[in-house]
């Protein structure tokens, strides 16, 4: 076995794997990187890249045969950049195996036994497929899978009305496929219902069939595809399931018991600092107990751990300032608590301010007017959510980020200026709202104007 000795070994080359080690190597750190699979994980190869080249291929009209081209397509124009070449040429020690741990400071991987100073354990996560009787024996589908079709589904049945599922049965059926969703609660249950409203409708009016608080007893193939029997009794048919009931942390097979890493139900637990509970190893993304699951996140916590790890410094993680959007149509984005979260958290302290898309000059002249809207969650002058839905409400939920994140106050929002005629002016609009009252239905300011009026020249 071949010895190593670094600085840093990251384990697993996704997004959050892949920032820590481009980042410690670039400043100065000695990095070990270590991916099973393919480089660029999940987000790359199976998730946010193809799941996106296929919502634009579908809503341009492609033909399924060219979406799939389009999508592989799209995956190996980024692949250089997360590349073993790439990462080789920034000066980390690449290994392509599956690691475990042997002790609290020391993997295996391959033929390979690497000592480091510190861990990063970025492993991400993997469909969890719910246990339902007969599911095994069904050739059922997954984000690993969806992409490599030889034909388009003629009738997709998804299971779970999450990101996945809502974003995919979007994408199906745009290309003609027959849709259902069987989801055992509400679709997009996180999400403000208000919203969700407008996406589930917009889904129906496009032909998807959405069946929710249904709960899937029993799955078995039939001619021509599955059967999905439901609690209620009815039996649903189609040609293909999806499964899209959320994730698993790949935690298991990492030996962490060898490295006194503690895990529980959710992935590996962290706490603050993304320390485990063993202090020389870090974990990040997916595999975190509780983390949500986006790539910025991974990309986000990789550069916490690494002013820790490089620089000593008591870096923390936080979530408030996270946005995230589902990319169906319309588009529908949050950051920070939604209305009911808000109104939870802050009582009567919380104020809630709209704009509508219908108000915007932009969405009216390019026919994007519609119904969506921006809400905004406020609290002594300071935005602690926003949700907004509608065209490109993932530009435009940036913005808020950095209020957020930066903690500005309202004013600081509405004294920005925004260009004539955007969307953008949306977030403005709804900024403004906050003080309308404030200006325009006060004793006091009429008053002062008044008194001024009279004392001016
Ligand atoms: C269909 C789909 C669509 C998505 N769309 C979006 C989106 O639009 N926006 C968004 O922000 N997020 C999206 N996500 C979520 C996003 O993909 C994940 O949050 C992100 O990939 C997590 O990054 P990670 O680094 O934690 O894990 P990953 O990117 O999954 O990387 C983990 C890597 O670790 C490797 N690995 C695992 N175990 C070992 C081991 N023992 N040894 C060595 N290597 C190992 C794996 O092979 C993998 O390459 C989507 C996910 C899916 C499934
Ligand atoms: N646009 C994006 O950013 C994006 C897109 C896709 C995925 N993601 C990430 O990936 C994660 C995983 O996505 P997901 O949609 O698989 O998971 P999810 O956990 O977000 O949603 C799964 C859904 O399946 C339902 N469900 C669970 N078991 C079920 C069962 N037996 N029968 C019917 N319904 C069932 C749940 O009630 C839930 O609504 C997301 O939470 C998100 O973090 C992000």
């Amino acid at each position: 076995m071949k010895q190593i000795k670094t600085d840093l070994c990251v384990i697993g080359a996704g997004s959050g794997g892949l920032s820590v080690a481009a980042g410690a190597v670039q400043m100065g750190a000695r990095v070990v990187l270590i991916e099973k699979g393919e480089m660029g994980g999940d987000c790359l190869n199976y998730g946010c890249v193809p799941s996106k080249a296929l919502l634009h291929a579908a809503s341009k009209g492609m033909s399924y045969a060219d979406a799939l081209t389009h999508v592989h397509k799209t995956i190996d124009i980024i692949a250089p950049h997360d590349s073993q070449e790439r990462f080789e040429g920034l000066g980390c020690t690449v290994i392509r195996a599956h690691a475990r741990f042997t002790s609290p400071d020391a993997v295996e991987a391959g033929e390979y036994r690497i000592k480091a100073r510190r861990f990063v354990i970025a492993t991400g996560s993997r469909p969890m497929v719910p246990p339902i009787e007969g599911i095994e024996d069904v050739p059922y589908l997954t984000n690993e899978t969806l992409w490599s079709q030889p034909a388009l589904p003629e009738h997709l049945v998804i299971l779970g009305g999450g990101p996945i599922g809502i974003e995919m049965a979007l994408a199906h059926r745009r290309f003609g496929a027959k849709v259902t969703i069987l989801e055992a609660g509400r679709v997009l249950g996180r999400d403000d219902p208000e919203a969700v409203k407008l996406v589930k409708e917009t889904l129906i009016a496009e032909g998807v069939q959405i069946l929710e608080h249904s709960t899937v007893v029993k799955v078995a193939t039939e001619p021509g595809g599955v059967a999905l029997t439901l609690q209620k009794g009815a039996v649903c048919h189609g040609s293909h399931l999806l499964v899209a009931t959320g994730r698993i942390a790949n935690s298991e097979s990492l030996s962490l018991e060898h490295a006194d890493v503690d895990r529980n139900r959710g992935g590996i637990k962290v706490n603050a600092h993304l320390r485990t509970s063993n202090r020389r190893v870090y974990a990040i993304g997916d595999v975190g107990s509780g983390t949500p699951q986006f790539t910025h996140v991974a990309g986000y916590q990789a550069g916490v751990v690494i002013r820790s790890l490089l620089f000593g410094l008591p870096a923390k993680a936080a979530t408030h300032h996270i946005p995230y959007v589902t990319y169906t149509s319309p588009e529908l984005a949050q950051i920070g608590l939604t209305e009911a979260a808000a109104r939870k958290t802050h009582g009567e302290a919380l104020e809630v301010l709209r704009a509508d898309y219908a108000g915007n000059d932009r969405a009216i002249a390019t026919e994007r007017a519609g119904r969506g809207f921006i809400k905004l969650m406020v609290v002594k002058s300071r935005p602690v959510g926003v949700t907004i839905v509608g065209p490109d409400a993932g530009e435009l939920i940036s913005l808020w980020s950095l209020a957020i994140a930066a903690n500005l106050k309202m004013s600081k929002i509405a004294g920005m200026v925004a260009p004539y005629p955007t969307l953008a002016e949306l977030n403005k609009r709804a900024a403004s709202a906050y003080f309308t009252p404030r200006l325009f239905d006060n004793a006091k300011v009429k008053t002062v104007v008044k008194l001024v009026q009279r004392l001016l020249p």
